[in-house]
C-alpha cells in the first residue's frame, strides 16, 4: 500500500485527536489513517489507548478535541441521523463477542438485519444463516445458543453479526484473545480471506504478534499518547524505540520470526 495514497483511498482519517479522563490524558494530537481494503494492526503497551481510539472512531466515545473523518465526512459535523448512517457502514467485533446469551446464533445475527435493514424475521434469519456459513460455522450451529459453543465458534458467530450489514470497515478488538494458537491462526486466515473476498478495510487492535505478521498490511504503534509510527511491518520493526525493540525483537518476537522462517523458508 503506497504511503502516497490519494484522499479517496483513505477511509478513516484521524487528526490531532485528544482524549482525557479526569487527570489522565490518553491521546494528545494523535494522527492516523486507515486505507481502503487494508488490514491495519493497532498495537501498543497496555493502557496506551488502543480501545479508546477504536471507541472514538465508532462513535461510542466523544473525543475532547480533534477531527475524525470517515468516508470523507467529518463525524463531529454530522447530524445524529447522518452519523448513524455512517456508523451503519461499520462492523464491530468486541473482545467479549457480546452476543445475547438467550438467543440462538441465527437470532443474534438477524437482529441488526431486522433493526437496520428492515427485513422480515424469516428473511433476516435466512440471511443470518448465510453469514454464519460465510464465517465457517456448520449449519447446525445456527440454532444453538452461545453457551453451547466453543470460544472459537462464539468468535466466528460474533464476526458473522459484525458482517450482517455488509460493512465497509470492520473493527476488531483483540479478536484472537482467549483462542488457542490453532484456533487463532484459523481466525486470522478467515479475516484475510473475507477481506480479499468482500473488500472491506480492517482496524485491528491486537497484542498477538502472529496475527500481525499473518494478516496486517500496515501497523500503527501507539506510544506516549500518539501514533509513534505507522507503516509496513519492516518500517515499524526498524524504528528505534524501546517498546518496539522489546515487542518485535524480544523473546516472543524472535520466536515468531523463527517459526515464520521455518514455515516459509525465507530468511527474514
Ligand atoms: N471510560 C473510562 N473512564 C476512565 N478511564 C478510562 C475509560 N476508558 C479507558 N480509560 C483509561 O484510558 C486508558 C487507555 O485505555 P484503553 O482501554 O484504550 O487501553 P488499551 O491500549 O486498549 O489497553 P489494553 O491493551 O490493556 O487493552 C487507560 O488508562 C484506561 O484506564
Amino acid at each position: 500500500m503506497s504511503q502516497q495514497a490519494s484522499k479517496q483511498d483513505v477511509v478513516i482519517r484521524v487528526r490531532s485527536l485528544c482524549n482525557r479522563f479526569g487527570s489522565t490524558e490518553v491521546h494528545k494530537n494523535l494522527d492516523l489513517d486507515l486505507y481502503r481494503r487494508e488490514i491495519l494492526g493497532v498495537v501498543g503497551g497496555s493502557g496506551t489507548g488502543k480501545s479508546v481510539l477504536l471507541r472514538s472512531i465508532v462513535g461510542l466515545l466523544q473525543p475532547d478535541s480533534g477531527v475524525i473523518e470517515v468516508f470523507g465526512q467529518e463525524l463531529q459535523a454530522l447530524s445524529p441521523d447522518q452519523r448513524s448512517r455512517v456508523e451503519r457502514r461499520f462492523g464491530v467485533l468486541f473482545q467479549s463477542g457480546a452476543l445475547f446469551s438467550s438467543l440462538t446464533l441465527q437470532e443474534n445475527v438477524a437482529l441488526p438485519l431486522i433493526e437496520h435493514a428492515r427485513l422480515s424475521r424469516n428473511d433476516a434469519e435466512h440471511l443470518a444463516r448465510v453469514k454464519l456459513a460465510l464465517v465457517g460455522l456448520p449449519a447446525n450451529a445456527s440454532v444453538m445458543v452461545p453457551a453451547q459453543l466453543s470460544g472459537g465458534m462464539v468468535k466466528r458467530a460474533a464476526l458473522a453479526r459484525a458482517l450482517a450489514l455488509d460493512p465497509e470497515v470492520l473493527f476488531l478488538d483483540e479478536p484472537t484473545a482467549g483462542l488457542d494458537p490453532i484456533g487463532a491462526a484459523a481466525f486470522d486466515r478467515l479475516i484475510v480471506t473475507l477481506r480479499d473476498a468482500l473488500g472491506f478495510s480492517v482496524f485491528l487492535v491486537t497484542h498477538d504478534l502472529d496475527t500481525l505478521y499473518s494478516t496486517c498490511d500496515r501497523v500503527a504503534v501507539l506510544s506516549n499518547k500518539r501514533v509513534l509510527v505507522e507503516g509496513p511491518l519492516e518500517t515499524v520493526e526498524a524504528t528505534d524505540d524501546p517498546w518496539i525493540r522489546d515487542y518485535f525483537h524480544g523473546p516472543r518476537g524472535r520466536a515468531v520470526h523463527r517459526a515464520r522462517t521455518a514455515t516459509t523458508g525465507n530468511v527474514e
